[in-house]
């Protein structure tokens, strides 16, 4: 369990986030929605350790961390919206570089990210190139890619923001059947739908004005 409180931050005088609190739960999804630029993103990218808050506290399983040393230890992983895939990777290296980065091996990873690909309805596509999937399969593929690496809460900034409205349904079941598998989840979202269809709980980020002085 991750439980966040308190977390403020502001940017160029002006605060996005005021004193924010949630509990994350374990193997459940949470959605965090709210109006464009209320600082759904900014919330993510604190949880995930890629923004620093200006305040707040961060206690997972009952421990005293940063999100840095979450990240550090790799309890947190992120799918990015537009997916970033590496151009230039296949569908596998792309999704066996970060876990050989760490030390796996070539044929451990490999077997790891074949198994991934075959759960994720994808093993045709394990030799092709980002460029010419869909882009329900690159969702996949960004999803497959972050699950290579085990983490223990998968967060996602608006996994269905590049997808036709058709695809949605497909993002929402896979969604849920990575929860089904045990993982604890963080979902940004502007998409009220999305977010009931998947989520157990959600989080209001309301949008606040005015300057930090
Ligand atoms: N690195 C940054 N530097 C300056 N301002 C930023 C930065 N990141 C976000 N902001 C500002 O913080 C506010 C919240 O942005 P954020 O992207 O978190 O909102 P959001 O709720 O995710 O919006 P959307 O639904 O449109 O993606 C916006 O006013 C944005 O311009």
């Amino acid at each position: 369990m991750l439980e966040i409180k308190n977390i403020s931050k502001s940017f160029n005088g002006k605060k996005v986030l005021d004193n924010i609190s949630l509990t994350i739960d374990d193997q459940k999804t949470l959605a965090i929605v709210g109006p464009s630029g209320a600082g759904k993103t900014t919330l993510l990218r604190i949880i995930a350790g890629l923004t620093e808050a200006d305040s707040g506290e961060f206690i997972w399983n009952g421990q005293p961390t940063t999100p840095a040393q979450l990240r550090k230890d790799g309890v947190i992983g992120v799918v990015f919206q537009g997916f970033e895939l590496f151009p230039n990777l296949t569908v596998l290296k792309n999704i066996m570089l970060a876990p050989v980065l760490q030390g796996q091996s070539q044929a451990e990873a490999d077997k790891a990210a074949m198994q991934l690909l075959d759960e994720l309805a994808l093993p045709e596509q394990a030799d092709a190139y980002p460029f010419s999937l869909s882009g329900g399969q690159k969702q996949r593929v960004a999803i497959a890619r972050a699950l290579a690496l085990n983490p223990q809460v998968l967060l996602y900034d608006e996994p269905t923001s590049a997808l036709d409205p058709n695809l949605r349904q497909s993002v929402a079941n896979l969604v849920k059947s990575v929860q089904q598998n045990g993982m604890t989840q963080v979902v940004v979202t502007h998409d009220m739908d999305f977010a009931e269809s998947v989520a157990d709980t959600t989080f209001k980020v309301q949008q606040i004005g005015g300057d930090d002085e």
